[in-house]
């Protein structure tokens, strides 16, 4: 089926083929791509689009010695097959199988472990200026999305490289999306550059006198620069950059092997820090993701013929777009903003709705948090859906600029808790900690669908900042009726004579579900939603202590300065007398794998609640 596919299994292997042989191989990779992500799920549209870049960034330079970083690095798949690990796909992103992300434990060609966004050009530099201390010779390549572009920490990163001057490459794959569209004026110039003929002319001259250069020798080189310095200013496109003190080359197709790998072969001898911009298309050669590259962006399993069929479960991030739209219609007042990822929050709804009360601000979680501060300072309600780990972004500003003002801005953390299959870089397991500390911080985690929209209704009249931490996934339903939900008040779900049971947020199901099964070995147990973190029921908790003598914590947080801490904290003022056992997540990165498989190694399913309740009470007798 495939004619050169099997054969490359390293960067050496790569470096055999011939163009045209190349170009076969490249549409074997596509072939693949889809193939196999088609069954393990993963993310499709941006691997399809990168191909040919990454071919090339492997057939001109010599990884490992030469360091490529990946920006975010849910594009290194081809890497990925072109450093050896093909045959590991069928394990992508499930428990010990292949990562999403480069990671440098799987392979010498991963130089740095991403995630997060717009981190490649900083973490480049560094390791440019190592290698210059070190005296050592290597290149040094960023490669960096137009999405990613838009995040602060990249300019702050261009900003330093300007200044410094050493030799970096930074590759700008531009494909026109972030997630969704991409957003802002530096997406806008980007198109500029993209499209202005005139800029493409002369630039296509000078690189006529560039391809001489080799030739001749250094002085003309220097000439030759310096015409490029006087042509720039002609034009105002490239300007940015150069001004900046980055050569810029570009832009260049991004599927025309023979043109990308002439170009980065001339790039090689350019002294000094370059930007090359290389334009692809997100989603390239699968019809239904070139059509749709935001719905293909991360995709779960899906059938290669049909594509992705719609799902009719209904999502925590759905919840709270519907919720949103429907506040936001008899309260004007109401905001919402996103960094980036408004299908991924379940914002597009309200985008479409009230676009003049929607704000998209690039992946700029900082910028974001800072932004809404603004917002609030001046009597407008803004709330700021964001992956719960993404918003550590955000830190300073949400302690400076909202709490210490003690702004009204809501913060809903969606992806809280273990998200599966993208791992350590983005689970959100350390909120409840990070937030904990702040003064004016409410914070809650609601246990079902029906809770998390009292929740966003309660948000409303409360003066301060508030925090609301809600899972991915299928939106559960425990309980139907009307709730009666008061700040800083637990709920108690069942009440037993035996042990109490306090859990918060989405493992609030697993132990009741823990509690029926005890109970079916013949323990009554309590079970309370512990579902305000701060404000905590310390009313509540006094009872506890006066009634139980053993009193079970559950979070799906780390234990270091979570729910069970607190809680722990608390009692021991309270001087309880019985045993407090904490059950939350340990003090390491959690891996990849799916959230059940993850919730029993680490003791969060209802059977291992089960297993540890048993196991202290046996302890206790
Ligand atoms: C700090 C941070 N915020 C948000 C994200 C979520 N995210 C992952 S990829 C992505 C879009 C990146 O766009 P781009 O860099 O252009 O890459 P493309 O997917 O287009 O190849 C976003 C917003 C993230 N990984 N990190
Ligand atoms: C790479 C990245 O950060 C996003 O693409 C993320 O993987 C999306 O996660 P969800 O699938 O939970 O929206
Ligand atoms: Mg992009």
């Amino acid at each position: 089926m495939y004619k050169y596919l099997y054969n490359v299994n390293s960067p050496e292997d790569l470096k055999k083929l011939n163009i045209n042989e190349l170009d076969v191989l490249i549409n074997e990779i596509r072939k693949f791509l889809v193939r196999s992500i088609s069954k393990t799920g993963g993310h499709l549209a941006s691997n399809l689009g990168i191909v040919e870049l990454t071919v090339t960034l492997h057939y001109i330079f010599k990884s490992p010695k030469d360091k490529i970083i990946w920006d975010v690095g849910h594009q290194a798949y081809v890497h990925k097959i072109l450093t050896g690990r093909r045959d590991k796909f069928d394990t992508l992103r499930k428990f010990k199988g292949l990562s999403g992300f480069p990671k440098k434990c799987e392979s010498d060609h991963d130089i740095f472990d991403t995630g997060h966004s717009s981190t490649s050009i900083s973490v480049g530099l560094g390791l440019a200026m190592a290698r210059d201390i070190k005296k050592e010779n290597n290149f040094v390549i960023s490669v960096i999305g137009d999405g990613a572009l838009t995040g602060g920490m990249a300019f702050e990163a261009l900003n330093h490289l300007g200044h410094i001057k050493t030799n970096m490459i930074v590759v700008l794959n531009d494909n026109e999306m972030s997630i969704d569209k991409n957003v802002g004026s530096v997406s806008n110039y980007l198109l500029k550059l993209r499209t202005n003929k005139a800029y493409k002319k002369i630039k296509n001259e000078f690189e006529n006198i560039t391809n001489i250069i080799p030739k001749i020798g250094n002085a003309v080189y220097k000439t030759a620069d310096k015409l490029k310095d006087s042509v720039k200013y002609l034009v105002s496109e490239g300007v940015l950059f150069e001004e900046m003190g980055i050569k810029y080359f570009g832009p260049i197709d991004g599927h025309n092997i023979k043109e990308l790998i002439e170009t980065f072969n001339k790039i090689k001898s350019v002294n000094g820090p370059v930007l090359i911009h290389v334009v692809t298309k997100k989603g390239k050669g699968y019809r239904f993701a070139e059509n749709e590259p935001d719905k293909y962006h991360g995709v779960g399993p899906f059938d290669v013929e049909k594509g992705i069929e719609k799902s009719n479960k209904e999502s925590y991030s759905e919840v709270v777009g519907n919720k949103l739209v429907s506040l936001a219609k008899e309260n004007k007042k109401i905001a919402a903003i996103t960094a980036a990822m408004p299908s991924g929050t379940g914002l597009s709804k309200f985008k479409e709705i009230y676009p003049d009360r929607f704000f998209d601000v690039g992946i700029a979680e900082g910028h974001a948090v800072a932004f809404a501060a603004g917002l609030a300072a001046n009597e407008i309600r803004p709330y700021f859906a964001v992956y719960s780990t993404f918003l550590q972004r955000g830190y300073d500003q949400i302690i400076h600029d909202v709490a210490l003002q003690n702004l009204p801005v809501t913060f809903l953390l969606d992806r809280a808790g273990l998200v599966g299959a993208d791992g350590e870089t983005h689970h959100g397991v350390f909120d409840l900690s990070y937030l904990n500390s702040i003064p004016n911080l409410t914070i809650m985690a609601p246990k079902d669908k029906l809770e998390l929209e009292k929740m966003i209704e309660l948000s409303i009249g409360i003066k301060g900042p508030v925090a609301i931490r809600y899972p991915r996934g299928e939106a559960v339903e425990l309980q139907s009726e009307n709730i009666d939900l008061k700040l800083g008040k637990w709920e108690m779900l069942k009440n037993g004579k035996d042990i109490a049971i306090i859990a918060i947020g989405n493992v609030v199901k697993n132990s009741v579900k823990a509690a029926d099964i005890l109970k079916q070995k013949g323990f009554c147990i309590t079970v309370v939603n512990g579902r305000f973190l701060k404000p905590l029921d310390e009313n509540m908790l006094k009872h506890l202590s006066e009634k139980y003598k053993y009193i079970f914590t559950v979070e799906d947080n780390v234990l270091t300065g979570g729910f069970g801490e607190k809680v722990t904290f608390i009692l021991s003022n309270l001087e309880f007398k019985g045993k407090i056992v904490n059950i939350a997540l340990p003090d390491i990165f959690i891996e990849h794998g799916s959230v059940d498989i993850l919730y029993n190694k680490y003791g969060l399913s209802s059977e291992k609640i089960v297993d540890r309740v048993l196991k202290e009470i046996n302890i206790g007798r």
